[in-house]
């Protein structure tokens, strides 16, 4: 799929190699008649794992349903081959209506609901995916349990299964870690990098730096356009994240990443 905006510029060609699973170039989308994202260019490619990282309101979940096509943009262009059928989307836990008395399994399959086809069956095939998805999270056990009874952990384990159930060549993960303990989130982390020595793209938005820096092959940093991007190692100078992020020289965020030392404590001035 590629979906191009008229643009005032002369639209650039779209040129993606074999390897790309995704490539947005010069995109810019406004809502609710302001800007939100403005010359935003992203190349993803078969088995990267790539983290979308920002501060809030800088436009990553924009950006994830502007590759989705939920979004419409400005101008600009949004290239994945294959789309809809290649992308698995991971939407934020919240977003998902939990109350539906609903198995696991259900909801798993609920994944597949456009290639099994309104009001058909699924095959065995369809049902053979939901498996293989379900053992990828560790799922199975819980299979025929209603999803309204599972924990955050285990729901986020759910959706990642319900993506992964269209045996994508890219998925969409909207801030997959927030929430997860310790053990939940290596589990995560791990499918993630066996996916990625498959050949699958991951695109992934996250608040959790520090894990971003340990896990992602690229960073992607974003606040309404992208400030840098490049491996983790490449992304060293505080300023960038400053920039980024806002913060200043003293932020843990800098501390927390390695990239300043400690700052004594402010000591408050005393009125004598
Ligand atoms: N439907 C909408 N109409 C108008 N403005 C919107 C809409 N959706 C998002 N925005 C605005 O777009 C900006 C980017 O929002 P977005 O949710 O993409 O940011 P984000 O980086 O995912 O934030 P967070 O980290 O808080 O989840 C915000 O200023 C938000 O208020």
């Amino acid at each position: 799929m590629t979906s191009t905006a008229r643009s005032p510029r002369t639209p650039t060609a779209v040129a993606a190699t074999e390897d790309e699973v995704l490539r947005v170039e010069d995109l810019t989308v406004r809502l609710g008649g302001r800007p939100v994202l403005h010359d935003v260019d992203l190349v993803v490619r078969r088995g990267e794992l790539v983290g979308l990282a920002g501060p809030n309101g800088a436009g990553k979940t924009t950006l994830v349903r502007a590759v989705l096509g939920l979004v419409r943009h400005v101008h600009g262009q949004v290239h994945v081959p294959g789309a809809p059928a290649t992308v698995g989307y991971v939407p934020q836990r919240h977003e998902f209506a939990w109350d539906y008395p609903v198995s696991v399994e259900q909801v798993v399959m609920s994944g597949l609901v456009r290639a099994v086809g309104f009001l058909r069956q699924p095959t065995v095939d369809h049902h053979r995916a939901v498996r293989e998805a379900l053992d990828r999270v560790a799922m199975s056990h819980l299979r025929r349990r209603t999803v309204g009874e599972l924990s955050g952990g285990q729901r986020q384990r759910v959706l990642v299964a319900r993506a992964l159930a269209r045996r994508p060549s890219l998925l969409l993960l909207d801030e997959p870690w927030t929430g997860l303990d310790a053990p939940t989130q290596e589990l995560l982390t791990d499918l993630l990098h066996h996916l990625c020595a498959g050949g699958t793209a991951v695109l992934m938005s996250t608040h959790d730096l520090v894990d971003a820096v340990a896990t992602c092959d690229r960073l992607c940093l974003l606040n309404r356009t992208v400030v840098a991007s490049g491996r983790p190692g490449e992304l060293r100078d505080p300023a960038t994240w400053m920039r980024t992020f806002g913060v200043s020289e003293r932020s843990p965020l800098l501390v927390a990443l390695g990239l300043v030392e400690r700052p004594a404590p402010r000591v408050p001035e005393v009125a004598s």
